[in-house]
């Protein structure tokens, strides 16, 4: 029998009602692979406790993060590293499903979902690729005008990609999940050098 919707998968989905755009690919990586991605990038990136400033006080998280890019730096800042074999392979990966080139790419390590990351924007007008590896958790949107919010579940080897308006009118976090044991790691690929 014919299935009408046997192409219903293959694109991507916008998951926001307006105001930018946040295709959602669903996995791009078998499960296998997937697995493979988080043990490589668990044991060959360059983890560090994130730091910053905030009303006066010094913050250390529990989250570790790390950069990597085409154009490695050091800074007091931030330091990127050089992309590294793991990591370049799932960078292409992204450019052929979505089809934007990327230059940098953040790296969060959520250890467990006692581990989140608050509201934001990202700071990039240009499209951000966003990779989800290992535990799945809740990736929810915020309207900076209308306070709707809308969210999104992120599993093992799923893909989304904000472009457009998004980071101008949509905060986003990731809520800590308590129930949540296992690791997350997240990659954001960026056009930013
Ligand atoms: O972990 C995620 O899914 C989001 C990460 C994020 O928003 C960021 O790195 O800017
Ligand atoms: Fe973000």
């Amino acid at each position: 029998m014919m299935d009408l919707f046997a192409h219903e998968d293959l694109g991507p989905r916008n998951v926001l009602p307006h105001s930018g755009i946040a295709n959602f690919f669903g996995a791009v990586l078998s499960h296998e692979g997937a697995d493979k991605a988080l043990a490589s990038l668990m044991s060959d990136i360059e983890w560090r406790n994130d730091e910053y400033n905030f009303a006066g006080k010094h913050i250390v998280t529990a989250r570790k993060i790390a950069w990597y890019g085409d154009a490695p730096s050091h800074s007091n800042q931030r330091r990127v590293f050089p992309w590294v074999p793991a990591l370049l392979e799932l960078k292409e990966l992204v450019e052929r499903t979505c089809g934007h080139k990327f230059q940098s790419c953040l790296l969060n390590l959520y250890h467990s979902g006692e581990e989140g990351l608050g509201w934001h924007s990202d700071g990039e007008k240009t499209p951000v690729a966003s990779l989800s590896l290992g535990a799945t958790r809740r990736f929810v949107f915020k309207n900076k005008a209308d306070k709707e919010t809308l969210e999104v579940q992120l599993a093992h080897g799923d893909l989304l990609v904000m472009e457009g308006e998004t980071q101008d009118y949509w905060l986003h976090r990731v809520p800590p999940m308590k129930s949540v044991k296992e690791p997350r790691i997240n990659l954001t690929f960026r056009q930013t050098a």
